[in-house]
């Protein structure tokens, strides 16, 4: 709106320097430009150092003041010791705030969620209001496709509708035999670390983060396809996975400069490296489900011909059979494009998150022995009842999902979901204009006393077991995102994660190599422990 101020002031000047014969219509034309470009100077100049402070209306919302020259916080959140060092600073300051604004670079202004009743509206009430900041949606967009992350409005509804069954509780459950093959996997992989080790000691978050990519790939696709490679795709799965979304150095500098000053078109090997991975992902990924959509027709008509009366044969399909499925009877699907989008975003939402999660709950167990010791109690004593545990049977286990939810309330791995208002809304009283930025910190909510009472710090399974009060409040865990733009592989990951904590705990003790405070990785996507995560572990 501001630009187009600017270009129309810029067009006038140059219709009264004609209109009155002040110049000849090289010069004005030259006035124009310099207009122009005095204009956009004079204009962010002001965006940056007057309007947040003297005419924003969002400039009395609590939030810190001691900003640095036209940067406001963003060096000192850069610079702080963990990723949400800052953040919980400031809720301490403002725990009753319905939202605390902050300035980022270019003074631009941020709205952080701080209350259950700002998170219910920004999350569900106005959910379709906003849009991905355009920053996020060049930088991963370029990588991962539109899809659910980037969808709006009726595409994305139609999207989650997709999807919703595939990745529904029942059919997650049938996903455990996965889940329990590759936890075994994993424990293999521990006794080869092991056996490596005087000591015992295992980094174990590379572990997780291995055995999560093949869960999620095999549970989405059907057969672990980490080292598959289509016909025409020079790379593997993994290798292409690991050419787009974790490239050596120069290939990760061109993906954070290429949203504001475009570089891959720059003929080097780290865009050719780029564009080999991207194509051989999507060339790989296309064919699948060419071919799976193939035999999903080719068993419809054959089920047509019976009249509904063929072989009931024990159902067992895949993430992408069942999208495919929904996708054809949803009458005006998605394109296949959107279909490889989906899949590769699920991929990669999917697996370090998970990771992730199990990092921090063997991170508690070690740091608090006596929970290790009742949780593996427990899953004993549940595994004497039913030895090869079901997925009901797993979920039966109290303590099991305490402890889970627990580390995802005290160390939730997504660390921030941020969007931008996509026209003028007012939340929890706030008037919040078009194009602001506002982003919900799962960790401000988890961790405020105002919702989570006096010991918000103290990791404390038990407290899942009287959820009372203002903590009762769906709002008050923001692990997963709630609302319409919930993470829609929440299911499948608490199940995947439930069962490799039944596996790991069943086999093996788990102990600290040190009592140092653990250090976060700053800046990341997700809450990492920096330099991985380093137990002992020792067979029962
Ligand atoms: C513990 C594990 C997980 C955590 C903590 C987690 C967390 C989240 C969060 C916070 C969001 C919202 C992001 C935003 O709005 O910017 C999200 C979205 C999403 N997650 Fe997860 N996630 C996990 C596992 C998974 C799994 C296993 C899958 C795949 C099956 C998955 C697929 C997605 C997708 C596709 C979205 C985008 C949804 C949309 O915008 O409609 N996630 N997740």
């Amino acid at each position: 709106m501001e630009s187009l101020v600017v270009t129309l002031a810029s067009c006038a000047g140059v219709v009264l320097l004609l209109q009155y014969n002040y110049a000849t219509v090289p010069v004005a034309a030259g006035c124009g430009v310099a207009f122009f470009v005095l204009g956009t100077i004079v204009h962010k100049i002001g965006r940056a150092l007057i309007y947040p402070f003297y005419f924003s209306k969002l400039r009395n919302v609590p939030g810190p003041k001691d900003n640095q020259f036209l940067v406001g916080q963003a060096i000192r959140l850069l610079k702080a010791a963990g990723p949400n060092d800052l953040f919980l600073e400031w809720v301490r300051k403002w725990p009753n705030a319905p939202f605390i604004r902050y300035l980022s670079f270019g003074n631009s202004e941020v709205l952080l969620v701080n209350s259950l009743e700002a998170a219910r509206e920004v999350l569900q009430v106005y959910a379709y209001s906003f849009v991905k900041p355009s920053f996020q949606e060049k930088l991963v967009g370029e990588m991962m496709g539109t899809g659910l992350l980037f969808g709006v409005g009726e595409p994305h509804r139609r999207l989650r509708r997709i999807t919703a069954g595939p990745l529904s509780k029942p059919n997650v459950r049938k996903m455990l035999p996965i889940f329990q093959d590759k936890a075994k996997e994993l424990s293999d992989m521990v006794d080869k670390a092991i056996a490596g080790e005087d000591k015992g000691v295992v980094e174990v978050e590379s572990l997780f983060n291995r055995t999560a990519f093949k869960v999620i790939s095999t549970a989405l696709l059907g057969r672990d396809i980490t080292n598959f490679r289509s016909k025409s795709s020079p790379l593997t799965f993994e290798q292409s996975y690991k050419g787009i979304l974790d490239p050596p150095f120069l290939g990760k500098l061109i993906m954070f400069i290429n949203p504001v000053i475009p570089l891959r078109w720059l003929p080097i090997e780290a865009n050719l490296a780029f564009i080999r991975a991207n194509t051989s992902m999507r060339t790989m990924l296309a064919e699948l489900i060419q071919e799976r959509v193939q035999q999903v027709r080719l068993q419809q008509s054959e089920d047509k011909v019976k009249g509904g009366q063929g072989d009931e044969k024990p159902e067992k399909k895949d993430f992408l059979t069942n999208m495919i499925e929904a996708n054809l009877s949803e009458g005006k699907g998605v394109s296949e494009q959107v279909l490889v989008d989906t899949v590769i975003q699920c991929v990669s939402a999917g697996h370090e998150t998970t990771a992730g999660t199990l990092t921090w709950i063997t991170h508690a167990l070690t740091k608090y022995p006596e929970i290790q010791k009742r949780l593996r109690q427990e899953i004993v004593s549940a595994q004497q009842k039913q030895p090869e545990l079901s997925a009901a049977a797993i979920d039966s286990i109290p303590y099991l999902n305490n402890v889970v939810s627990e580390s995802l309330r005290v160390y939730a791995p997504a660390l921030s979901a941020p969007w931008e208002t996509g026209e003028d809304v007012v939340i929890a009283g706030v008037a919040i204009p078009k194009g602001t930025t506002v982003t919900t910190i799962p960790a401000m909510i988890h961790h405020n006393p105002s919702i989570w009472g006096a010991d918000v710090e103290v990791f404390n399974p038990d407290r899942w077991d009287a959820v009372t009060g203002a903590v009762a409040n769906p709002f008050a865990i923001e692990a997963f995102i709630n609302g319409p733009r919930t993470c829609p592989g929440r299911a499948l990951a608490l199940l995947e994660i439930k069962a490799i904590v039944v596996e790991l705990l069943s086999h093996f003790h788990l102990e600290a190599v040190s009592d140092a405070d653990v250090e976060y990785v700053h800046p990341a996507l997700t809450l990492k422990p920096k330099g991985g995560l380093n137990i002992r572990m020792q067979r029962l």
